[in-house]
């Protein structure tokens, strides 16, 4: 039976690329309004699970439930309609238009094939309203008339986050919010993506363990294609098999030493 009050579920997820298992039975629940990072070595499939979750690929067998409803098989904008939103790494903003008309196309995108023509128009006003609100959000009200090429490159993330959470989904997926930023950018950013997200449930793949450990409520840690512990921040730190399969690297010890 499924479970609403998860907001995401993954259930003995497994997803093969040709004959290599690259997802092993990967489960997970989400409660409504959790901020989760999903951590692990490279290589350990947390992309290939976003992919999973957003309908880029069909697992191979498992399940993936949102809102207590199978996910799994959906294409990707069927997802979104349903209630997830994902930004990429790779920016989706639209470079030629300012940062008030990337927003409203975002709302109009998210309204989809839902209006006619005549709905549309009064559609219009709410759409305008709605993406005034947005540019307040995220901050850049007053870069309303700028075309989206000619802002930092932290405003156009900011942007992109604006352009994802603009349809209302309730579940939002980040791939690396922070990558490419400054240290005090990132902070900032830390801060914006939890204002943005109030009420919402968040999952980002991170590799910065400063960000990890500033946004996360709880962490999952994904190794060789399973979650091995799925835990506050504190808890995870402790863990002895996290520690031996991640934690354990130079690296991330000195990433873990710095957060
Ligand atoms: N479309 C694909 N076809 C074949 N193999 C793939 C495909 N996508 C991913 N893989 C393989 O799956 C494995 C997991 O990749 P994935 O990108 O999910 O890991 P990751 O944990 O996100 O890594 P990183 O932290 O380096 O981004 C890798 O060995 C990768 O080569």
């Amino acid at each position: 039976m499924s479970d609403p009050t998860y907001a995401l579920e993954l259930k003995d997820l497994r997803k093969s690329f040709g004959k290599t298992e690259i997802i092993r039975g990967a489960s997970l629940a989400v409660k409504a309004g959790e901020r989760v990072a999903v951590i692990g070595p490279n290589g350990a499939g947390k992309s290939t699970l976003f992919n999973l979750i957003s309908g880029r690929f069909a697992p191979t067998s498992g399940q993936v439930l949102l809102n207590g409803q199978r996910i799994d098989g959906k294409k990707p904008f069927e997802i979104n309609r349903m209630g997830l939103s994902r930004s990429f790494q790779i920016t989706n903003i639209f470079p030629k238009l300012s940062v008030f008309e990337n927003l409203r196309c975002g709302v109009l995108w998210s309204l989809g094939y839902r209006y006619t023509f005549l709905k549309f128009l009064a559609d219009l006003d709410d759409a305008n309203e709605r993406a005034e609100q947005l540019m307040e959000m995220i901050k850049l009200h007053k870069k309303r008339d700028v075309l989206a090429v000619n802002l930092t490159y932290a405003e156009q993330r900011a942007l992109e986050i604006g352009i994802t959470i603009a349809g209302g989904a309730n579940v939002i997926l980040l791939d690396e919010p922070t990558a490419g930023m400054s240290k005090s950018e990132t902070r900032r950013f830390i801060e914006l993506i939890k204002e943005v997200t109030v009420g919402k449930t968040l999952l980002t793949v991170e590799h910065d363990m400063g960000v990890v450990f500033g946004l996360a409520d709880r962490i999952a840690v994904v190794v060789y294609g399973e979650v091995i512990a799925f835990d506050t921040p504190e808890a995870v730190r402790a863990n002895q098999r996290v520690q031996e399969a991640y934690l354990g690297s130079h690296v991330a010890d000195a990433q873990v030493g710095a957060a």
